[in-house]
């Protein structure tokens, strides 16, 4: 079992009269993902601030490495990486002299400086761009850079604050395969993000926020397993689908929910094996199907349920 690397237990911020934070607690093992999850607004750039030293807490402790996070406290800045949302970098700097800054803040010199440098830029893939101002960088290259200036003191926890907001969907990749070749390497992540399908992608843990509260924290199979539906099918009919043969539908084993729009039939199953006998029992009762797909219950699903409302509202 890996050992506890940060803990978080009642964390409470206020703004003014407006609680951002309400009594957050969670833990992130060495070596683990946390996908942190919420809707814009929910607390997740409060709880980074506080995470990271830079937000005082009104409430509640964070321990991380078995020392407890105090704002500004040196234990943490040797620690955590952190990727902020807005982007912190010199446009007339070349990508090697803003990786050579962030180094000298973090106390790095001569040869280890330079080691550093080279050795972050091969990990987030930019090496052959290091003479080139980031002013040239896709946003996604940018932010790769950024990663690059997080990793510079060779933190065991790389934060990151909604790193794909802003980025085209080729370079969304790119960024992936950074964050998962660190995964590969040891470093714990945490992950923030409005996307459900970043969550999932990354995350081996997942706590999902709203209104500052958190409303799930366990693992993405976990969630999956609170949806009655596991699979689905969707078929559209050359006909509109109906009342008999919706009733007809309902009641065939593994059907846990229909939503019928004219002959668009979108079908909750038990399991994605229920698929097939659904489809046969379709056609025996005379439907015509133009088309269909099946699909796999997202996380987004489990947002709805949890709060009644789609992770985007
Ligand atoms: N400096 C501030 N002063 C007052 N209210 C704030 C401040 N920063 C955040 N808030 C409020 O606190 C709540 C949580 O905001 P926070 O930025 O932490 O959420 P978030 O989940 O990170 O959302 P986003 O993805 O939009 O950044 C929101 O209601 C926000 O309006």
């Amino acid at each position: 079992m890996p050992s506890v690397l940060l803990s978080v237990t009642n964390l409470v911020k206020n703004y003014g009269t407006r609680r951002a934070v309400d009594g957050v607690s969670f833990r992130v093992l060495a070596g683990q993902t946390l996908g942190l999850l919420g809707p814009n607004g929910a607390g997740k750039s409060t709880i980074v601030g506080m995470l990271c030293g830079l937000l005082a807490p009104d409430g509640g402790d964070i321990v991380l490495g078995g020392e407890r996070v105090t704002p500004g406290a040196a234990a943490v800045k040797r620690k955590i990486g952190v990727v902020p949302q807005d982007l912190a970098l010199y446009d007339d700097l070349s990508a090697l002299e803003n990786l050579k800054l962030f180094g000298a803040l973090y106390g790095l010199r001569g040869k280890l400086l330079m080691e550093r440098v080279d050795k972050v830029l091969g990990q987030v893939n930019l090496a052959d761009r290091a003479r080139d101002k980031p002013a040239t960088f896709s946003g996604g290259m940018k932010r790769r850079l950024n990663i690059a200036a997080a990793l510079m003191h060779d933190p065991q926890l790389l934060i990151l604050d909604e790193p794909t907001v802003g980025v085209d969907p080729q370079s969304r990749n790119a960024i992936f395969d950074t964050l998962e070749a660190l995964q590969a390497q040891g470093k714990a992540l945490i992950y923030t993000s409005h996307y459900m399908e970043e969550v999932e992608r990354l995350a081996d843990h997942i706590v999902i926020i709203d209104h500052g509260k958190v409303l799930a924290d366990e693992s993405p199979a976990s969630l999956h397993s609170r949806l009655a539906a596991q699979a689905a099918l969707r078929v559209e009919l050359a006909e509109p689908a109906h009342a008999a043969l919706l009733d007809g539908l309902r009641s065939q084993r593994g059907v846990t929910s229909i939503n019928a729009d004219g002959g668009a039939l979108d079908i909750g199953l038990a399991q994605a094996a229920d698929a097939l006998p659904v489809m046969g029992w379709l056609q025996q009762a005379g439907c015509r199907p133009l088309h269909f797909a099946t699909a796999r219950t997202s996380l987004e699903d489990i947002f709805l349920n949890l709060t009644g409302r789609t992770l985007r509202d």
